[in-house]
């Protein structure tokens, strides 16, 4: 006989959300922006990026909006662009490493929200952030020792998040984007039947 599959697919995943968002927390590198991007086109819904929107509505650089404005602005505008952007939802949200930390912003996203932290090791983290310098916190002395500093002051609060996904250097960003959305099933679905 052959066995049916009780995998929901992606029009009942879209459903099972209820107008909430999807929106990716974790470190510079981990994949937020990338990942986001397919997950997004897999469940077939839009997908933002917050320095994205930033970017747009500023119509500057984060790097350049670091340096004209100081860190507490950036702050101040990912604060507003992420809660437009969840309220204005369902979608893929794809978040800036930091905006989770803001805790008005966090309970946006867990009102809002699915959340999910995409999650990898410091070798990892480090091999994708060195393929682009456009990250302003990471223009230290140790680029290595300030990555290992935020991993320690920020895991505590990525792990509230709903669903943890590794993303380990081997695996291909589809592969990372599949796992969330099998991960993101589970989380709507066997819950509700346990
Ligand atoms: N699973 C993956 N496999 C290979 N490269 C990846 C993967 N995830 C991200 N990358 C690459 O790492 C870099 C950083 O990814 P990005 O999505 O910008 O991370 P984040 O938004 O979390 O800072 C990009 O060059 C991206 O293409
Ligand atoms: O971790 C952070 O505080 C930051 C992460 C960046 O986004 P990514 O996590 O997408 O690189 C960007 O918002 C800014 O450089 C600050
Ligand atoms: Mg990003």
């Amino acid at each position: 006989m052959t066995p049916v599959s009780t995998k929901p697919d992606y029009a009942t995943i879209r459903e099972g959300l209820n107008g909430r968002s999807i929106a990716l927390v974790g470190l510079m590198g981990a994949g937020k922006t990338t990942v986001g991007r397919r997950i997004a086109a897999l469940l077939g819904l839009p997908f933002s990026d917050s320095d994205q929107e930033i970017e747009d509505v500023s119509r500057m650089s984060v790097a350049e909006l670091f340096s004209a404005y100081g860190e507490p602005e950036f702050r101040a505008l990912e604060a507003r662009v992420v809660s437009r952007l969840v309220q204005d939802g369902p979608r893929v949200l794809g978040t800036g490493g930091g905006a989770y930390m803001n805790p008005n912003t966090r309970l946006m996203l867990k009102n809002h929200a699915i959340t999910v932290w995409l999650k990898a090791d410091i070798d990892t983290l480090m091999a994708r952030v060195s393929r682009r310098s456009n990250r302003p916190l990471l223009k230290t002395g140790s680029p290595r020792a300030t990555m290992k500093k935020l991993m320690d002051v920020r895991y505590p609060i990525y792990a509230e998040a709903d669903i943890v996904i590794n993303s380990p250097r081997e695996a291909k960003r589809d592969m990372v984007a599949e796992d969330a959305v099998d991960a993101l099933s589970r989380h709507l679905f066997e819950r509700a039947r346990a």
